[in-house]
């Protein structure tokens, strides 16, 4: 799996890299920069734009260098816009400089027009993952006049002003899609910085995975490639029973549709027996809604250990009786996924947190987290915070949102890559736990539950969001479920 490194982390690989390979940083650079060409020419069509790239005086700028050089014969034109003096910038941006042909056009920002076609492409090749310390100067006159002009902005590497590691303090450039080398850099992942990065593209740059391995930060990056060994293997004799019997609890007076919605996307990830514990007045819905669906009675409800994996919270409502919720918590001793008001109960009395079974996944939207742990001031506290927390409780937290994240209990922190913002909408998290029940009752561990069912259920919301982009609601996500195995080739 991809790791994501710390920026000083980065130079050092690079740095061994360079020294064990014998490959020169002008050939990394040049690396970087054709691989840059390779996205670039997927996702546009060169000779219909103009380009305008802004190099700063690093190693940056000089990735700016090299990709105005590469695409030049194929754009409809080329300039490049400097800063510096180029005895003032590296060693690799001034070999880059040399090498430029006629058909770039060399201008000094200060003497730049700013005039923009709506076709145009500025990219941001100023500052990258060396910046260290906010922009001010010329700099930021040009990052602010960039941002409020209108053309077609693409960041290489990391948007200008952004730390790799920490929260913006300042000004920052806008741009419509950031392509970053090799990882994603930690910072792409705050919410703080959505309005800079536009989408996040990674593009390799040809150090191989066997020599990134070598290099850890207990950060990892889940792509659709690491899928497939998290997942179990059933058979032609596989019965029912072999898919998991789980229970899900909630669905209060008025609520059941968050049952609904969570049994129906357990059955669609595959859980061979699904029961519902719900409000005796939501039962006729709930049959109606989903007919392979049961309704639990008091028997299984005092059976509990007959079940695989339970899923608490979606709906309950905060009325629940509380030695009830803990009577369940300390009769089971299995891991169990708790979700929305399950977890609002739990800020309500954390004393309940020690009766939490080990291995548990607890998977919070960013206020149910609060409640939990208290207000944060920023995206990388809260990140910190929900690390300590699984370490602390010896459960998995998962934190949703744009890159959700899943913090485990021996302190490693993955990614998720899939999902979309058409997926803020109501019902969506209940999805979810539905979807992670459904992995743990099939024999899944919590890491291998946690890690499919945030990835299978963001890619869900892809395939829902093609189809219907902000129109997409919760049973739309459900519908896509099946399809994401076959995307992803699980049998
Ligand atoms: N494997 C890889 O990752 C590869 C990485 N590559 C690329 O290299 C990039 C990193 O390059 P880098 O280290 O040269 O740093 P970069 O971001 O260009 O800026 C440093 C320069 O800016 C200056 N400076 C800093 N802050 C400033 C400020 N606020 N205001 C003004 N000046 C400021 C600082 O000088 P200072 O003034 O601090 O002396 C220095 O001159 C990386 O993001 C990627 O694009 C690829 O080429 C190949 C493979
Ligand atoms: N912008 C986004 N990008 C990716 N995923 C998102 C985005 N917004 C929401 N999601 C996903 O949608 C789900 C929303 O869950 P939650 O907030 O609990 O919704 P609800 O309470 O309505 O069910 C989470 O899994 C979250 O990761
Ligand atoms: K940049």
């Amino acid at each position: 799996m991809l790791s994501i490194l710390s920026g000083d982390l980065v130079k050092q690989l690079d740095a061994d890299f360079i020294a064990q390979q014998g490959i020169s940083s002008l050939e990394l650079m040049e690396s970087a920069a054709k691989n840059f060409c390779t996205w670039f020419r997927g996702n546009f069509v060169p000779s219909e734009h103009r380009l305008f790239v802004f190099s700063g005086p690093g190693n940056n700028g000089g990735d700016g260098v090299a990709i105005a050089r590469l695409l030049c014969h194929e754009v409809k034109a080329v300039t490049l816009l400097v800063f510096e003096e180029k005895e003032n910038c590296s060693m690799d941006y001034r070999l880059n400089f040399e090498r430029l042909p006629d058909q770039v056009e060399v201008t000094s920002v200060d003497k730049f027009d700013f005039k923009f076609e709506e076709t145009d492409i500025v990219l941001d090749a100023i500052f990258g993952v060396g910046i260290n310390r906010p922009i001010d100067g010329v700099y930021r006159w040009v990052v602010e006049k960039l941002n409020a002009l209108e053309a077609i902005k693409v960041a290489i590497d990391i948007p200008s002003g952004i730390p790799a590691d920490d929260v913006l303090d300042g000004e920052a450039f806008k741009a419509d899609h950031t392509v970053t080398f090799q990882f994603p850099k930690f910072s792409l992942f705050f919410p703080e910085h959505a309005v800079y990065t536009g989408k996040v593209h990674v593009v390799d740059i040809g150090i191989p995975d066997t020599f990134l391995s070598r290099y850890q930060d207990n950060k990892y990056f889940l792509q659709a490639k690491d899928i497939p060994a998290l997942h179990k293997r059933f058979h032609a004799f596989s019965h029912k029973g072999d898919f998991g019997k789980i229970m899900l609890f909630g669905g209060s007076l008025g609520k059941v549709g968050a049952m609904v919605l969570s049994s129906k996307a357990a059955l669609r990830t595959g859980s061979g027996l699904v029961h519902v514990q719900i409000a005796d007045a939501e039962r006729m819905i709930m049959q109606t809604a989903v007919p392979e669906v049961m309704v639990a009675g008091a028997q299984e409800i005092k059976r509990l250990e007959a079940f695989d994996a339970l899923g608490i919270g979606p709906g309950w409502g905060t009325e629940v009786d509380l030695s009830f919720y803990s009577s369940i918590l300390k009769r089971f001793h299995k891991p169990v996924v708790i979700d929305a008001d399950g977890l609002n109960l739990l800020a309500k009395k954390p004393e309940m947190l020690q009766f939490v079974p080990k291995g548990s996944i607890l998977t919070p939207h960013v206020k149910e987290f609060e409640r939990l742990v208290g207000n944060v001031s920023s995206h990388k506290e809260r990140l910190l915070k929900a690390q300590q927390f699984a370490g602390e409780y010896g459960v998995f937290l998962i934190l949703k949102g744009a890159f959700t994240s899943i913090s485990t209990p021996d302190g490693k922190q993955y990614f998720n890559s899939t999902g979309n913002q058409y997926m803020a909408t109501a019902g969506s998290g209940d999805v979810l736990t539905g979807m992670i029940t459904a992995f743990l009752g099939q024999g899944y561990n919590p890491l291998q539950a946690a890690l499919c069912g945030v990835f299978h259920h963001g890619l869900a919301g892809e395939l829902a969001g093609k189809q219907k982009r902000r129109g997409v609601i919760a049973s739309d996500i459900i519908a896509c479920i099946p399809q994401t195995f076959l995307e992803l080739d699980i049998p």
